[in-house]
């Protein structure tokens, strides 16, 4: 498996915060898409921080150019990352809707936490008839599946929840005690995407998915003074 990126901003973080960004103007972030995507070809893709509405706007359409979505044979994963662990925001105000209005109709799959799922849909996540309803909305803004993450929940298990409307399919595992998962939900999208890229169907996609990121919290560790990232390279680690 191959990643390629489109940088969309330049964040300036540590484990402690989010101090500031700058976003790539929209025709850069447009033209890397176009020169993977016409030479290299993609097999999934997804998004992460995008940073503003017109940025969003460029995304959207350029996908739409080149083939990548919910209709298409390309399927697109909408990680809609709003704020950071620590509550900075990631993304301009006004570039929610965008993200309600152009990404998600285009979008396979979108994977919100709770305070995602909040933003996006007002929905507050407190049990499971409410990550159900919190499903129901965002699937009325035209994703073809919604996984509601569960990591900013409380108790003894992480449960996210996977609908298409149809199928509701409930991904459980034990809440490690840890403060340190930075990335998490970046790096449990990005699995699911390369999952994804090599043929699965999106059940089998977040199942494989879910089983990555909690070996990845698991032997996440402390880096630096505030929350230290989840390790990805755990299976790397095995075959050493
Ligand atoms: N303490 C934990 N132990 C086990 N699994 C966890 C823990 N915290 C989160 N997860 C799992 O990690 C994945 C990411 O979920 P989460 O809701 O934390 O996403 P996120 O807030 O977008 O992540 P981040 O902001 O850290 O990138 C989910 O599968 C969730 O169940
Ligand atoms: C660039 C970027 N994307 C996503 C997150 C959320 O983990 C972050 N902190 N920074």
């Amino acid at each position: 498996m191959h990643g390629m990126t489109a940088v969309t901003a330049v964040t300036v973080q540590n484990s402690l915060g989010v101090e500031d960004f700058a976003e790539v103007p929209s025709n850069i972030v447009t033209a890397q898409i176009r020169a993977v995507t016409a030479d290299m070809g993609a097999g999934a893709a997804k998004t992460g921080m995008l940073a503003t509405a017109e940025i969003i706007t460029a995304v959207a359409k350029t996908l739409g150019d080149v083939g990548i979505g919910r209709d298409t044979a390309v399927p697109f994963v909408v990680d809609p990352v709003a704020a950071s662990m620590h509550g900075d925001p990631l993304l301009r105000e006004e570039a929610l809707e965008a993200i309600r209005t152009e990404l998600l109709p285009r979008a396979t799959l979108v994977t919100p936490n709770l305070d995602e799922v909040r933003m996006l849909t007002g929905v507050e996540v407190t049990d499971a008839e409410s990550r159900r309803a919190a499903a129901e909305a965002l699937l009325a803004l035209g994703p073809q599946w919604v996984l509601v993450k569960g990591g900013h929940d409380s108790g003894p298990r992480c449960v996210d929840l996977l609908s298409d409307g149809t199928a509701h399919l409930e991904f459980d595992g034990p809440r490690r005690d840890t403060p340190h998962t930075h990335g998490g939900g970046d790096t449990l999208a990005s699995a699911v995407t390369a999952s994804l890229a090599r043929g699965a169907d999106v059940p089998a996609a977040v199942e494989e998915g879910k089983r990555f990121i909690e070996r990845c919290v698991a032997e996440a560790y402390p880096l630096g003074g505030g929350i230290g990232p989840v390790s990805p390279f755990w299976r790397l680690a095995d075959e050493a």
